[in-house]
């Protein structure tokens, strides 16, 4: 591991360069490097994970944003939120996002991939290819404080060999029995689902995070931990930017190779070669971000940025899909909420203590205990009158993540409202040709009416999740700002000044079938009409999912490196 770009590192040339050692590209570096016969060089722009704390400790995951381990970005003011501009974080850090996430482990419905599989002509991505490398990646384990979790999940559809560990809450919460007796109570739409991650999500279930023994398990913790990182032929380089490929071929006719990678850090810059493949691993906004400033991308685009273009691909940073998030809360008569844990010092150094020295408590749980996956009614006029922006049956429109808590001022309890399956999409784009500015990002945020009628529709079902019987004397009254709000345009107005993103962007390097006129890569992730390149990570979903993005990240990760081996390894 090198921590910087010094005279140190004598080696230019590997066999595979990793660009980003985030959650798909730590995963590429253990398998790659798994063949003695490779030399694998990953560069990351952030620095190491170890022993950054706050990384540790699951319920502190939101301290990370706006930190050093944060890109720090923002999106252009969205059209359709009344011109606000929101924050846009990203892992600037080994492990990338799965360092620095809120750690739910969630796969989304069988049909978002089976819609993969169906785009991209290539069986090998739907959801009956890709259980086995869903099994491959999770290591299922018992939670942070031991108790019989029979009934919470169906070990059938588990991974318990895998890499990264997965686990149910250890900390039960005082409104877990209600949520599960509200949702016994409701039944319909929100009837108790054993398990959330079978490919049928839909309903009330138990919440499974990427923690494991009470810390987070990240790429970096369970795909990059010291004796992987030791391996004589893996170089990890720190603390360095990747600014461009370049081509090779730039000036013969035919297709261009690019296996050349400028770096920078602290001013130096320096390239290094790949013999077989550079891996473009640095997520939604730096993989497009540095093909564009490669001249791949719209030719028209890049010539007026002063950037000479080397391949038409228009779709590069286009389709940019994000999920939009907003909360609801209600008053409740208890003291027993999350929140007193950042109004209380004394509870909150008693609940550190114990994570410190026996990784249970409230701190050793990740952000909710309880989720329910809810879709529009078959009948809703939106389905009618448009194609469903859902993947199938299976999938979700709407997330509600059950929350003990909502406000440092009162007691609430409540939910985030999360639209999984968007209509919207946007779009990323270069500001100049200059490789330290920092990109254009507009995710287009509800600028497709649906997913407004969606958001709507997801307060809606939150309220008569939160007045069922199972929460009499508990939940008083709804608080601001959606109180007393009921016509659709209180809504929609109330919506746009709220919305947020839940920081799931993907799509910016989308997968196509193979000879289609657009998208970025092919179903074996290589990039269209160029040589010695493939994008692997959240960047190349045709669709987002229907849940949150670290869990098809990890499986497109893990296949791709099959993808890869088969190809080179003899
Ligand atoms: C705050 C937050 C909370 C989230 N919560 C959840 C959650 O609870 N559950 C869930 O499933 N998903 C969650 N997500 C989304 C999920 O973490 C991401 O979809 C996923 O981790 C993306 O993986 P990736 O490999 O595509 O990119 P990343 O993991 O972001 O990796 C990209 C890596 O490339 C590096 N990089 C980028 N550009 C360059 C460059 N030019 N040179 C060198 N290195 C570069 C970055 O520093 C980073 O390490 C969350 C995301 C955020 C930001």
């Amino acid at each position: 591991v090198y921590n910087q770009l010094d005279a140190s590192i004598k080696q230019t040339t590997f066999d595979f360069v990793i660009v980003g050692g985030g959650t798909a590209g730590a995963v590429l570096a253990n398998r790659l490097s798994a063949h003695k016969e490779f030399q694998i060089l990953v560069i990351e722009a952030g620095p190491s994970n170890q022993g950054v704390q706050n990384t540790e400790v699951p319920f502190l995951w939101s301290t990370l944003i706006g930190t050093e381990y944060d890109w720090n970005f923002t999106t252009t003011p969205q059209e359709a939120l009344n011109g606000r501009i929101i924050p846009y974080p990203r892992g600037h850090i080994l492990g990338g996002s799965s360092s620095t996430n809120a750690m739910f482990y969630t796969r989304g419905s069988g049909d978002d991939y089976d819609r993969w599989a169906k785009v991209t002509g290539d069986t090998g991505w739907s959801w009956n290819a890709l259980v086995p490398y869903f099994k491959k990646h999770e290591r299922w384990s018992p939670p942070a404080e031991p108790r019989n979790t029979t009934g919470e999940f169906d070990p059938s559809v588990h991974g318990f060999k895998g890499m990264t560990l997965t686990s149910l809450p250890g900390h039960l919460q005082a409104i877990d029995n209600r949520v599960i007796a509200a949702a016994d109570e409701l039944g319909g739409d929100f009837k108790f689902n054993l398990d959330m991650n079978s490919g049928n999500p839909l309903g009330t279930g138990w919440f499974q995070g990427t923690i494991g023994h009470g810390e987070r398990s990240s790429s970096a913790t369970s795909y990059l931990p010291d004796d992987v990182l030791n391996r004589p032929n893996l170089h990890v380089l720190l603390n360095t930017k990747t600014t461009r490929l370049i081509a090779s071929s730039y000036f013969q006719p035919g297709t261009p190779t690019f296996k050349e990678v400028e770096l920078s850090s602290n001013g130096i810059r320096h390239t290094v070669r790949a013999t077989k493949e550079v891996l473009l691993s640095a997520g939604s906004i730096g993989s497009p971000y540095i093909l564009l400033h490669s001249g791949i991308g719209d030719s028209q685009e890049l010539h007026s940025l002063g950037i000479k273009p080397a391949v038409n691909l228009p779709s590069v940073g286009k389709n940019l899909t994000d999920h939009p998030f907003f909360n609801v809360t209600f008053r409740a008569n208890t003291t027993d909420t999350v929140d007193n844990l950042i109004t209380n010092s004394t509870l909150f150094s008693e609940a550190f203590n114990e994570w410190l020295t026996e990784r249970k408590g409230v701190l050793a749980n990740g952000a909710g205990n309880n989720i329910a996956w809810v879709r529009l009614p078959k009948d809703s006029p939106v389905l009618k009158n448009n194609p469903d922006p859902s993947a199938g049956p299976r999938s979700a429109h709407w997330e509600l993540v059950i929350s003990n808590g909502g406000s440092v001022e009162e007691s609430r309890v409540g939910s985030g409202l999360v639209v999984v399956s968007p209509a919207s999409r946007g779009t990323l784009k270069l500001a100049s040709s200059d490789p330290s500015e920092p990109p254009l990002i507009d995710p287009g945020m509800m600028t497709n009416s649906i997913d407004l009628t969606m958001a709507r529709e997801a307060l809606r079902s939150a309220r008569r999740f939160f007045s069922a019987h199972a929460w009499d004397g508990y939940v008083m009254s709804e608080a601001t700002p959606t109180a007393n709000l009921t016509t659709d345009e209180e809504l929609d107005a109330m919506i746009r000044d709220n919305i947020m993103s839940i920081w799931h962007p993907v799509g910016t390097a989308a997968m196509s079938a193979k000879h289609a006129k657009y998208g970025v890569v092919d179903p074996d992730l290589k990039v269209k009409n160029v040589k010695g390149l493939r994008v692997v990570d959240a960047s190349v979903m045709p669709f987002i999912i229907s849940g949150h993005t670290q869990t098809p990240v990890y499986v497109i990760a893990e296949r791709a490196a099959d993808l890869i081996i088969k190809e080179w390894h003899r």
